[in-house]
């Protein structure tokens, strides 16, 4: 394998990550960080990704492989892969109590997946440079330790609430402004909101 890029290693000055004293409690389940999102949401075609806290800044998150979810006949497509490792990265906000958004994302497919199996990811935060994340995740076939299928190296950024206001179409992020739950789970991950 070729290793990292340049944008995934992180800087020597780089710091350990926090997980934030009201962070959730590890084996705590994390909800929807939004009801319509693809990954964590609650929706037909979307993955449906359940996420838990772990010990220090980590996660670990299940998906079962549907129908809906196929590249070729009975296997897992590459980019449903890639989204729920995105997903379950994404997740470790709830952790740190920031926003962060996917800059970049490397993933390495090992194995195919086949419809009907469970993904089982696990992601952490590996180190922190100012707004700069680097996270690593692991995705393996039914088990916890069972064979690992898909491996990603991922550089977050933290953001501001801005960041979807300024970005997202009006209707939705009007919605959402208006839905006292998702205000408090922006609240959630924002430490200043
Ligand atoms: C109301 C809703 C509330 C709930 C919300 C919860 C949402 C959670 C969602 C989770 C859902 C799941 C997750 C999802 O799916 S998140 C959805 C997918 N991601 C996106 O849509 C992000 C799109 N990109 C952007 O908006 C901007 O590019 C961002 C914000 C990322 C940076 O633009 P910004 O102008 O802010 O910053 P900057 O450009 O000065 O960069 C800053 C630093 O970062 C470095 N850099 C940047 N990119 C890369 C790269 N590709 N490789 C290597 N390095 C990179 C850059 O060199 C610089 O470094 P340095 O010079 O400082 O050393």
């Amino acid at each position: 394998m070729s290793g990292r890029t340049t944008g995934l290693t992180p800087p020597e000055d780089s710091k350990a990550p926090v997980r934030h004293p009201d962070a959730p409690a590890p084996g705590e389940t994390l909800g929807a960080h939004y009801d319509q999102c693809f990954g964590c949401g609650h929706q037909p075609g979307g993955l449906g990704l359940t996420t838990r806290a772990g010990e220090g800044v980590s996660v670990t998150a299940e998906f079962t492989v549907r129908t809906g979810h196929q590249g070729a006949p009975g296997l897992a497509h590459g980019g449903v892969l890639a989204a729920a490792l995105d997903e379950t990265l994404g997740s470790l906000n709830w952790l740190q109590r920031v926003i962060a958004v996917t800059g970049r994302l490397e993933t390495d497919f090992v194995r195919p997946v086949p419809v009907g199996a469970e993904l089982h990811l696990e992601a952490r935060v590996d180190a922190v440079h100012g707004r700069k994340i680097y996270c690593s995740a692991t995705g393996r076939i039914d088990a916890p330790d069972g064979p690992v299928a898909v491996r990603a190296q991922a550089l977050f950024i933290e953001v501001r609430v801005d960041h979807f206001i300024e970005n997202g179409r009006t209707e939705e992020i009007d919605a959402a402004l208006a839905d006292p739950d998702q205000v408090r789970v922006a609240r959630a991950f924002e430490v200043n909101p």
